[in-house]
């Protein structure tokens, strides 16, 4: 099939990458040429562990192109938008790219060929009928008649994204036109069938809206079960239990499950908090406040506090404390730092006195372009966090830490402290070079 994907971000370049994998010829379009000009070199816009590989593969099989210019989307039998959808004034999500997109299809689209226009952005319930409405104003067709819009929400993880895309737990496509269900079916019969899915199960459809919201309700329901868990981990520490066999035993339970119940300084990221606000906003919009979600946003920035007040009782004041930040991005396996909690807890340390050197192995670029404002010094080797530090602080548990010099990084800290805030370090390595160890918890 004839593809374009517009947007060259996290979603679309894997997702352009694969579907051209998958032998569909595939165009990606963004209007930032830096992007298209990557890939189309061959190369990855983003960090994403094996992307970099398929896109180059891919471009060279000839499957896959970039362009800035929407001029060859008219062949397209599928156009997906894969643009962002960030967090408007009001909660809600801000729909000027996704609109901006769908006014560039509609006045490019196909005037000969039924066109299917599929949302893979996450976007509020009813996106699918503003889309087909842009799409009818810009280009004079008519909705059934040239063209159908549906909604096929996107599950990757970062980090993960090819495993998801190859493996995916389910794909989920909201229409009601025939020939867009039809359209999406062939679109992933070629992946489904190498990875041996079979139809239905777990390929589910739907209608539009429930698609849409499927994607909010996922997102918020494991935001609100990372959230229940720290608080059980902040229970913990009060009452001497220990929240890692806690949260263990809870997830033996085949009901409960063991995944998203990994303690941490708080769910964020480029996801959860901008989905979790715009469930919120459209809850209470509909007079259907979900106070759940409203619970798991107020919990997670409670655990980003509790955090740093684990820090001011050791350090009892921050006032020129020298802090070394480990992780900048919300996750590892990621360049992303997009409203990572890295973000809140350097500004609330700076704010309070603190000087503060930071590590992440693939963020730091982007987390500087983020804060640019934050006076904070970038460390290219993990160990110099340490230098003269009265504590060290893992926020992300990229893999690589485990690898760092304990010993010298003990050795050249005013007070050899370290806050583990993923629960992931040797604790009993850490005490035999010497260095104060806690987690969260624990
Ligand atoms: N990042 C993830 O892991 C993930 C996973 C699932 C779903 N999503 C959703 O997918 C969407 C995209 O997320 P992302 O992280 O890939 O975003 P991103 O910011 O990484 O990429 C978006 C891209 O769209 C481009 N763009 C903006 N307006 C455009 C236009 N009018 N025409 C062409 N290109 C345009 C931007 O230049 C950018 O490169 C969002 O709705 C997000 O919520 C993201
Ligand atoms: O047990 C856990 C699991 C995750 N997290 C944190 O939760 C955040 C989100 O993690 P994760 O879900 O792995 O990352 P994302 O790449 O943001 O993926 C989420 O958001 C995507 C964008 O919508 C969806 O496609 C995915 O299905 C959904 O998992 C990160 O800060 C993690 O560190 C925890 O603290 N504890």
């Amino acid at each position: 099939m004839k593809v374009a994907v517009i947007g060259a971000g996290y979603v679309g370049s894997v997702t352009g990458a694969a579907l051209a994998d998958a032998g569909h010829e595939t165009l990606i379009v963004d209007i930032d040429t830096a992007k298209t000009d990557l890939i189309h070199a061959g190369r990855s816009p983003i960090f994403e562990p094996g992307l970099e590989e398929l896109i180059e593969r891919t471009v060279r099989k000839g499957t896959l192109a970039a362009s800035a210019s929407f001029d060859g989307i008219g062949e397209a039998e599928v156009v997906m938008i894969a643009v962002g959808t960030p967090t408007g004034p009001s909660g809600q999500a801000d729909l000027s790219y996704v609109k901006a997109a769908a006014a560039a299809i509609g006045r490019h689209m196909s005037r000969q060929s039924f066109t299917v226009v599929v949302n893979k952005s996450t976007v509020p319930v009813g996106t699918a009928d503003a889309v087909a409405a842009i799409i009818e104003a810009a280009s004079g067709l008519r909705e059934n008649e040239h063209f159908a819009v549906a909604s096929n929400p996107e599950f990757l993880r970062e980090g993960y994204a090819l495993e998801d895309v190859y493996f995916p737990d389910r794909i989920v496509v909201g229409a009601s036109n025939p020939a867009a269900k039809a359209a999406l079916r062939e679109l992933y019969r070629p992946l489904l069938e190498r990875t041996g899915t079979r139809l239905p199960g777990e390929y589910f459809e739907t209608d539009a809206k429930s698609a849409e919201l499927i994607k909010y309700a996922s997102n918020a329901f494991l935001s609100v079960k990372i959230s229940y868990v720290n608080e059980i981990a902040r229970l913990c520490e009060a009452l001497g239990a220990n929240a890692l066999d806690v949260a263990k035993g809870m997830g033996l339970d085949s009901r409960i499950g063991a995944k998203f119940l990994q303690i941490s300084s708080g769910w964020s990221g480029s996801c959860f908090p901008k989905d979790t606000a715009e469930l919120l906003a459209t809850s209470r919009k509909y007079g259907s406040e979900l106070s759940l979600v409203s619970a798991a946003i107020q919990s997670n920035e409670a655990m980003h506090d509790f955090c740093l007040d684990k820090l001011r009782r050791k350090l009892k004041s921050m006032n020129g404390k020298r802090i070394g930040i480990l992780g900048l991005t919300f996750k590892p396996n990621t360049d992303d730092a997009r409203q990572t909690q890295a973000s809140y807890i350097v500004a609330r340390l700076i704010e309070l006195g603190a000087d503060v050197a930071v590590h992440d192995p693939k963020g730091a670029e982007s987390f500087k372009r983020l804060n640019g404002h934050l006076p904070v010094r970038y460390c290219s080797r993990g160990e110099e966090v340490a230098g003269r530090a009265d504590a060290v602080v893992l926020l992300t548990h990229w893999d690589e830490y485990h690898l760092l010099n304990w010993e010298e990084m003990a050795g050249t800290m005013r007070r050899p402290y370290v806050l583990d805030t993923r629960n992931v370090l040797n604790r009993e390595r850490l005490f035999a070079c010497g260095m104060e160890y806690e987690g969260l918890g624990v």
